[in-house]
């Protein structure tokens, strides 16, 4: 027998799925997102997920999202991308892709671009039309970073442990 396996996982479906899982490991109550940066042959060099910095704690920070700005988490949690990206500590980002479960709001896109991060892979876009999405798009086509849309494929994924 030499014929390969079929149905096996693409790269896509392999990196958002690993993105997807790192969310999982979110506190958020209304959004967990996930990244994982991968270098240009495949490699995962890094992942991360919207927390609150370290020493800073899950129970004692707000998870709120409206009332006083002290009191919300905008003011407190780091988000997935800047996790990922901070996360990895062997060198230069220079070349990388990110997948991520949610389109990196204005913030984010800065450290991508300074990053060197190239090639971006997202799957929700649920605040495209907000003032941040709008900025970060504007900022990563002028930086010439691609950016596409991940392309869900409905394969179920189960993992028992
Ligand atoms: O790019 C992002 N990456 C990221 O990790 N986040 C995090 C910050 C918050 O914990 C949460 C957004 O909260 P909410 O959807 O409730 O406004 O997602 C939010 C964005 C915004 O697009
Ligand atoms: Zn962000």
């Amino acid at each position: 027998m030499n014929h390969k396996r079929e149905g096996y996982l693409t790269w896509d479906e392999y990196f958002m799925g690993v993105a997807m899982l790192s969310g999982m490991r979110s506190k958020d109550p209304n959004s967990q997102v996930g990244a994982c940066i991968v270098s240009d042959d495949n490699k995962i060099l890094s992942m991360g997920y919207n927390g609150f910095p370290k020493g800073c704690s899950d129970d004692e920070f707000p998870w709120a999202r409206e009332g006083e700005p002290l009191d919300t988490k905008y003011l407190y949690v780091t988000h997935s991308e800047l996790n990922a990206i901070l996360n990895y500590r062997g060198g230069s980002l220079e070349g990388a892709k990110m997948y991520v479960t949610l389109f990196p709001c204005n913030e984010c896109a800065k450290a991508i671009i300074q990053a060197g991060i190239k090639t971006l892979v997202y799957d929700c876009d649920k605040y495209a039309s907000t003032p941040s999405v709008l900025a970060s798009k504007r900022m990563l086509d002028s930086a010439g970073v691609r950016y596409y849309q991940y392309k869900r494929t409905g394969r179920e994924i189960s993992l028992t442990v």
